[in-house]
């Protein structure tokens, strides 16, 4: 599995402890920025991120700002990219077995670093379960065209 990874600089602390628990999981990733305090445009980062995702470079994206809301909304303009705010496990195990989703968001300035840990080991290791969503999925894809 290859992950995208970026934030703003409101989720630049939250982004550098996922990378630690990448590295624990031995999960490759790229880094996508930015790396410092200094205010930034979270739609520049997102961009990149999910256009990566959606062009099958990465398999998953995480996107991290100060509340996971912006650059979600921001990811989810490209076509075929399905971004899905977690700050619950149940909601990361459900927006990968029902939405199949392939970018998550978190917001630094919403969680602590010990939960969004349990929320991206879950992300990463739930399957999408396919049947009844494969149909919804298509038609969220639908909507794109
Ligand atoms: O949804 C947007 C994100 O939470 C941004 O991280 C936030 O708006 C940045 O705010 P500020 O420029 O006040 O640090």
């Amino acid at each position: 599995m290859k992950v995208a990874i970026g934030a703003d600089h409101g989720g630049v602390h939250l982004k550098a402890s996922i990378k630690a628990v990448l590295d624990e999981l031995n999960v490759a990733y790229t880094d996508f920025g930015t790396d410092s305090e200094a205010s930034v445009d979270y739609p520049d980062i997102a961009g990149p991120v999910a256009k990566a995702v959606a062009a099958g470079e990465y398999d998953r994206g995480i996107l991290i700002c100060g509340t996971g809301i912006g650059i979600g909304i921001a990811a989810n303009k490209v076509a075929g990219i399905r971004a899905a705010l977690c700050h619950d496990t149940f909601s990361a195990h459900a927006s990968r077995e029902h939405n199949n989703a392939n970018i998550l968001t978190m917001g630094e300035r919403v969680i602590g670093p010990g939960l969004a840990a349990d929320i991206v080991k879950i992300w990463l290791t739930t399957e999408f379960e396919g049947g009844r969503h494969e149909r919804r999925v298509a038609k969220i894809a639908e909507l794109e065209a």
